[in-house]
């Protein structure tokens, strides 16, 4: 492998093209430099930097959606009309002008086309060339998710509840992880009983265990919608299952089954076979009104204009609001609540689904969990909770941030996951003495979320990622580079014992904020020393 020819080279990171006569289009001004571009990120470096205040950067190719050219090499008018526009996936878009006479254009866009979505260029993620040059790392964050070892944490198996080995080949739901822990009278019934409860449900994706209260026993379970369709049909093993979890908690009566959706939304759902649990016995059935992975997608569209490339200082809040991104916020976080509340205080047994079981089902499962148990508090602890509820559980990574592929209108993707973290940033924000971290471990994960160095949130389900892809092998997880570097994340107010409680919280739209630390983190806060305002 090459020498590193610069210090700020990655293993495996090879130079690909470099352009000397470049010219950076900023929000504070034109600044002139040098792009370099290798197999991991484009990188900045302004000519005379002293003078200009640091306006050196990089931006990981796993972070472009779009490579935009603008103007045409014969247009005459300012150099910088002609040059390219690099769209990325966090609020921020760079601007370059380049150098009409030598066309230097084209090397930048073919590289960066190329590189930055290998998925289209059938090349490998650069996380593979990473995981070849890099020393075996001291942590294996691959083994800090351990199924049955997070399980036993919790308590189980026990004489209500135990493994099923149903879809040990992942034949029986392929989108769900290896390891279900289902209600111990169902599992004896038969695997018969358990295909035939699958058969309800949408992609086989049965209510199994997320988690179980030490105490009481009241329990989280998780699953796709059940597929009754416009007959609103109902399944006697679907029911008969319902029951075997309320029968599993001696301290409820009832299951009480919260469906994530709008109401509107999961009668339409119907139209394609889905449903609700309409009229269960033992249960008791609510929506939650979060909407769906189109509108979380177009009210970050929205958000982003109120406050990037600069925020409009007389409509900021107007746009904010507009946008509706804290209401949704807002409204995840009263589901989770109310789910942490019902199992807390009315040690009830909670099934959460949606439609697909794999976006606002792990928004709700989680946030529950990290309000119900301080471990996932912990950045161990924290690191589990996204392998078990995000990752194991089928969460479409790599179609929701629409990894390595030049499809930047795909209607798959979505910021579902930057949801989530935001989330637990508006109760960090309540209540950060809970929690080992701060929120530099939000940002690093949402930063590696695009990068692309990492295996951990390449492809949508355990089954790629282990199976067809091989990453615990080929690539290195994100876990071992945080856990290797955790004193950078450490939240010096946290003191375990205190922090060993259930956070029960009324989330009012009033304690919600805009998390400016992370969107407005690429908005020049104050003019660079030095640099000269963009003439008119
Ligand atoms: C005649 C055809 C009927 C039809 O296409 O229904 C489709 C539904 C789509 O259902 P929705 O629940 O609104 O939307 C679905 C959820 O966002 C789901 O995530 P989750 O895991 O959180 O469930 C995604 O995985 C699906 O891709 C998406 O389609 O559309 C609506 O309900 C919108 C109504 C305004």
């Amino acid at each position: 492998p090459g020498m590193k020819e610069f210090i700020w080279q990655l293993p495996g990171e090879e130079l690909v093209v470099t352009d000397r006569s470049i010219v950076y289009i900023s929000p504070i001004g034109k600044i002139p430099g040098k792009v370099i571009i290798t197999r991991y990120r484009l990188r900045f470096e302004a000519k005379d930097s002293q003078s200009r205040g640091n306006c050196n950067f990089d931006i990981p190719l796993g972070f472009i959606y779009k490579v935009e050219k603008i103007g045409h090499s014969t247009v005459t008018r300012g150099e910088s009309n002609y040059g390219l526009i690099v769209h990325c996936k966090d609020v921020q878009y760079i601007r370059f002008a380049a150098n009409q006479a030598t066309h230097s254009r084209r090397p930048l866009v073919e590289a960066l086309l190329k590189y930055a979505f290998p998925l289209s260029s059938k090349l490998p993620f650069y996380a593979v060339l990473y995981a070849k040059e890099c020393q075996r790392p001291t942590i294996n964050g691959w083994t800090i998710y351990e199924p049955k070892k997070e399980f036993a944490r919790q308590g189980v198996p026990n004489e209500l509840w135990q493994y099923t080995d149903i879809n040990t080949t992942y034949n029986f739901a392929d989108t769900y992880p290896r390891v279900l822990m289902v209600p111990k009278a169902a599992a004896l019934r038969s695997n018969l009983h358990l295909r035939l409860v699958g058969e309800h449900r949408s992609r086989q994706r049965i209510p199994v265990l997320s988690w179980i209260h030490p105490h009481t026993q009241a329990t989280i379970t998780r699953s796709s919608q059940p597929m009754a369709g416009i007959m609103t049909k109902k399944s006697n093993d679907d029911e008969m299952y319902l029951r075997d979890i309320v029968d599993a908690n001696a301290n409820a009566h009832q299951l009480l089954i919260f469906d994530a959706r709008p109401m509107m939304n999961a009668k339409v759902n119907r139209a394609k076979g889905g449903g609700f649990e309409e009229n269960y016995d033992q249960c008791a059935l609510q929506f939650l009104n979060i909407h769906n992975i189109h509108v979380v997608r177009e009210s970050l569209r929205k958000l982003r204009e109120a406050i990037y490339p600069r925020v409009d200082e007389k409509n900021y809040w107007r746009m904010v609001d507009e946008s509706k991104w804290l209401n949704h916020i807002q409204s995840i976080m009263e589901g989770a609540s109310q789910i942490a509340h019902d199992v807390e205080q009315k040690k009830c047994s909670v099934l959460v689904h949606c439609s697909d079981g794999w976006d606002r089902t792990a928004q709700l499962t989680s946030l529950a969990m990290l309000q119900l148990d301080p471990y996932y508090r912990t950045i161990e602890g924290f690191a589990v909770l996204i392998e078990k509820e995000w990752c194991s559980f089928g969460h479409k990574f790599s179609q929701r941030i629409g990894h390595g592929e030049d499809k930047p209108g795909d209607s798959e993707r979505s910021p579902v996951f930057l949801q989530f973290i935001d989330c637990v940033w508006q109760i960090m924000k309540l209540y950060g003495h809970y929690f080992e971290f701060t929120s530099t471990l939000l940002i690093e994960i949402l930063d590696e979320l695009y990068a692309c160095r990492f295996g951990t949130f390449l492809y949508n389900s355990e089954k790629q990622r282990i199976v067809e892809h091989r990453c615990h092998e080929t690539t290195i997880s994100l876990w071992s580079y945080i856990l290797e570097n955790r004193t950078k994340y450490l939240n010096p107010l946290y003191r375990s014992q205190e922090a060993s409680v259930v956070i029960l919280m009324t989330p009012s739209i009033r304690h919600l904020h805009v998390w400016n630390e992370y969107y407005g983190r690429h908005n020049p806060s104050v003019l660079a020393p030095g640099s000269e305002i963009a003439k008119r």
